[in-house]
């Protein structure tokens, strides 16, 4: 722990998991570094304080009502977000503003890129605002890029052309285009250009990701944004477990695993958002049970549209199995990712999975949803080459074959041996002369500069 710093720096995480996280190793990584925390949270999806002892926290309130949070529309949801924290959120932190004291001012706000109207409040009362990313560089390029998308046709996009190559963003083809399925694509590619647009406004882009892992996409945003950046991660690298789960993690996952193999066992797990159908369920549950190789599947609740848990799992489904799969609600998923027992990781590759995934060397099998996930899944396949790809609908004969290239054929021990050079880099990265590591150093001057720019105004 260094010496502190007399500053505090107040963060505001964006209500989702895959975003919860990230922001939350933020936070322990800054306040390692000698920062006092305050952490202002909606009180929907609100994070457990009480594995923050070290933290403060300040929920906002009037922020989504039960109807409004139960909105399946992720894009009509984060709008209403941006709308609905904007007073509170305010009124929060102008609070929080006036009562610190002159020992401890506040430096500056680091709040997620998707709540891009803190960009504004921040203005307003002369803070400056750093953004966090909690998706990779990669996506984000082609975000920035929704304008020149529109202008050359690639967008929205057209079923016809899902298997062209965008050339100006090789190896992406059509299909992998971040979009998400929503009522309103127009609202949708608003909300990307708000986000990028704020995030540009911001005074530093603050990235979970490492130089190394996506040099050229961060090269790309270096030459079109003037906003320094700082590629820090992998956040989750620093501290060891991460505690900021919305869902009990359920340790029958560790003591099932530590019943199989060495690297024998297929780790499932779509993330906290994505949802599928009742068909590509069943699909799954044959192609595991058909693969012969033993598995532990996240079965979220909400994961099936229209069901609450496992009703329409086939009866005795994993009786037959005789223990060869494990189901669970959620999972410890970085003491997973880092069982011995594991062997492959099918994702849906959110970006935190990916990294996490490459942080243990872990192979991928990627069947992306929605959004930046059809990104990161394409470098997982055919920039970095670390996994494969489950294209073109969900089968049990293709994802068979998937898992078997992966578990049983040569290309999988290729595969293998490059995302273990990954681990390596990741890990690097984080020592003393590594990139991530002299980022941060460079970040925590960064904020401490433009923190004496307020503490005169003020
Ligand atoms: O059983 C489980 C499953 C997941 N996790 C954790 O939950 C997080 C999930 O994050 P991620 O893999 O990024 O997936 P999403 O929850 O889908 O994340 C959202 O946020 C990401 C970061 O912005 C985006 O990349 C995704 O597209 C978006 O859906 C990870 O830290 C996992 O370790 C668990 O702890 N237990």
């Amino acid at each position: 722990m260094e010496q502190r710093k007399g500053r505090r720096l107040v963060l505001f995480p964006l209500p989702f998991q895959g975003h919860i996280n990230p922001m939350l190793q933020l936070a322990n990584i800054l306040h390692s570094k000698g920062f006092s925390i305050t952490v202002i949270h909606t009180t929907f999806n609100s994070p457990d304080s009480s594995q923050y002892p070290h933290l403060t926290f300040c929920p906002i309130k009037g922020d989504l009502s039960e109807s409004e949070a139960s909105i399946s529309d992720v894009v009509s949801l984060l709008v209403l977000l941006n709308v609905r924290c904007s007073d509170p959120f305010r009124d929060c932190l102008s609070g929080l503003l006036s009562e610190a004291s002159e020992e401890e001012p506040v430096a500056c706000l680091i709040s997620d890129a998707v709540f891009y109207f803190t960009q504004g409040v921040a203005n307003g009362l002369g803070l400056p605002r750093f953004v966090l990313r909690t998706g990779g560089a990669c996506s984000f390029v082609v975000f920035a890029a929704f304008p020149f998308l529109k202008d050359k046709g690639y967008l929205p996009v057209q079923e016809s052309k899902l298997e062209e190559l965008v050339g100006e963003f090789p190896p992406l083809k059509v299909k992998d285009l971040p979009v998400v399925d929503t009522k309103k694509p127009e609202k949708f590619c608003q909300l990307v250009d708000r986000m990028v647009n704020e995030t540009k406004a911001s005074s530093g882009i603050i990235w979970n990701t490492f130089q190394e892992l996506e040099e050229s996409a961060l090269a790309k945003l270096g030459e079109e944004l003037t906003t320094r950046m700082y590629p820090i991660g992998p956040f989750h690298n620093y501290c060891p477990a991460s505690s900021s789960s919305l869902l009990e993690q359920d340790r029958s996952s560790i003591a099932w695993l530590n019943k199989q193999e060495p690297r024998s066992v297929v780790y499932v797990s779509f993330g906290s958002i994505a949802a599928i159908s009742e068909a590509d369920f069943l699909e799954i549950a044959w192609g595991l049970a058909n693969s012969k190789h033993p598995f532990l599947w996240v079965v979220r609740c909400g994961l099936v549209h229209g069901n609450k848990w496992l009703e329409k799992l086939p009866d005795r489904f994993l009786e037959d199995l005789n223990g060869r799969g494990h189901i669970v609600k959620w999972a410890p998923q970085l003491e997973v990712l880092a069982h011995p027992a594991i062997a492959l990781f099918w994702t849906h590759s959110g970006w935190n999975s990916t990294l996490e995934s490459i942080c243990e060397g872990v192979p991928m099998m990627c069947t992306p949803c929605s959004g930046d996930q059809k990104v990161n899944a394409r470098y997982v396949s055919d920039v970095w080459s670390v996994g494969v790809q489950v294209e073109n609908g969900l089968e049990r004969e293709t994802i068979g074959r998937s898992i078997r290239r992966l578990m049983v054929e040569k290309e999988g021990d290729e595969i293998r041996n490059r995302i273990l050079c990954l681990k390596e880099k990741a890990s690097l990265c984080l020592s003393n002369s590594g990139s991530s590591f002299q980022c941060l150093d460079q970040l925590v001057s960064h904020i401490l500069s433009v923190e004496s720019i307020v503490f005169h105004s003020h």
